[in-house]
C-alpha cells in the first residue's frame, strides 16, 4: 500500500505540477530578463564536446546552479552553463553539459531544458553525444548523422511526456517519423564534403540505455539486432521533447569507442576517460561541422 501511495505522490507533484508550462515559463523568462540575445538556435554538448559553446563570440553564461529551478549537471566532461553567444552573426542557445537519468533525475527533467528553450524562441536544436559504435564498420572518431533513434528506456514507460499533457507544448500522442529532419541531414552531409570530412561519416541509429554502466557483450549483441548501430546514455529524451513542441532537429555522435562484441575478449572495454579524450581530440572538425550547418540553416 505504501508504495503505491508513494508513487502516486511523486508523479502529481513532480510530473504534473512540478514543471508545469507556467515554472518553465519563469525560467524562460528569468533567462530573457538577462540577455539581449533571443536565439532560434540550440545547441546540446555532448560528454567532451563543450568546445562548441566556447566557440561563441560575446557569450552570456549562466552556470546551472544560478538559473532558478534548474538542475546541476554532476558528469566530468559537462560543465554546466547555458551559454548565449554569437557565431558568424548568429544568435545561439548552448548548453555546456546536459542532465542524465544515471544521475538521478528523471527523464522529463533531464529534457526540461528544450522546454526552455522553445519559449526563449529555438526553432531548430543542434544535439551531440558521445556514444559507442555498436556497426562493425565505425571507427573511433567517426561523426554519426542521426537518422533515427530507439528510446529503450520509453519501452517500459520511461518517456519525457508522462503525465498529464499540456497542449501548448504539444499533442498528446506526438509522431516521432521524421524525427531527425531529413533536409537538416542533408545540408549536413553537403557542409561535411566542403570540409573533406566525408572519411569520418557514417549514418545511422542512436539507442539510448540508462546507463550508468556500459552494455555487457550480450546487451550489444541484442542491441544489433534491434538495428541500432550506436549506444549512448541520452539525446532521445531531448529529441522526444524537442519534435513535441515543434523544434526541428539534428543530431549527431561521435564514436568515442568500438563496442567490443566478444565474449571472453582481452580487448579494452569502454571507459568515460576514453569517452572525453576522443571528444577532445575531434573537437575541431566537430566545431567547423556544426559552424558550417548552422552557416547555411537558413537554405532549408
Ligand atoms: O552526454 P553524452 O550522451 O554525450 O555522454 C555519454 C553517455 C555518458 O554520459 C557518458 C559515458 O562515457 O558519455
Ligand atoms: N551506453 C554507452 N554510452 C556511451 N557513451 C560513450 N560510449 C558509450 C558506450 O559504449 N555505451
Amino acid at each position: 500500500m505504501t508504495s503505491v501511495k508513494m508513487f502516486r505522490e511523486e508523479s502529481i507533484e513532480d510530473v504534473i505540477d512540478g514543471y508545469s508550462y507556467e515554472r518553465i515559463e519563469s525560467i524562460s523568462k528569468f533567462l530573457l530578463d538577462r540577455t539581449k540575445q533571443r536565439p532560434e538556435i540550440g545547441i546540446i554538448c555532448g560528454t567532451g564536446m563543450g568546445g562548441l559553446a566556447d566557440m561563441l563570440e560575446d557569450k552570456e553564461i549562466f552556470p546551472y546552479k544560478d538559473i532558478p529551478d534548474f538542475p546541476v549537471s554532476t558528469v566530468p566532461g559537462h560543465s554546466g552553463r547555458l551559454v548565449f553567444g554569437n557565431l558568424n552573426g548568429k544568435s545561439i542557445i548552448c548548453m555546456q553539459g546536459r542532465f542524465h537519468v544515471y544521475e538521478g533525475y528523471s527523464v522529463w527533467k533531464c529534457a526540461m531544458p528544450v522546454r526552455v528553450m522553445k519559449l526563449i524562441g529555438v526553432k531548430t536544436l543542434i544535439v551531440t553525444n558521445a556514444a559507442g559504435g555498436l556497426n562493425r564498420n565505425f571507427t573511433v572518431g567517426d561523426i554519426m548523422f542521426i537518422k533515427d533513434h530507439i528510446n529503450f528506456p520509453g519501452f517500459g514507460g520511461d518517456n519525457p511526456l508522462r503525465g498529464r499533457n499540456d497542449d501548448r507544448w504539444g499533442p498528446r500522442f506526438p509522431p516521432m517519423s521524421n524525427a531527425y529532419d531529413l533536409g537538416l541531414r542533408q545540408l549536413a552531409r553537403t557542409v561535411a564534403k566542403e570540409l573533406n570530412l566525408e572519411k569520418y561519416l557514417q549514418e545511422g541509429v542512436y539507442c539510448m540505455l540508462g546507463g550508468p554502466s556500459y552494455e555487457t557483450v550480450s546487451e550489444m549483441m541484442a542491441l544489433t539486432l534491434l538495428g541500432a548501430d550506436a549506444v549512448g546514455m541520452s539525446t532521445a529524451h531531448e529529441v522526444i521533447a524537442a519534435r513535441h513542441c515543434g523544434i526541428r532537429v539534428f543530431g549527431m555522435s561521435l564514436i568515442t569507442n568500438i563496442c567490443v562484441m566478444e565474449h571472453d575478449s582481452e580487448k579494452p572495454l569502454a571507459n568515460h576517460e576514453e569517452v572525453m579524450e576522443t571528444g577532445n581530440r575531434r573537437r575541431k572538425d566537430l566545431e567547423k561541422l556544426v559552424t558550417g550547418i548552422i552557416m547555411k540553416l537558413d537554405t532549408v
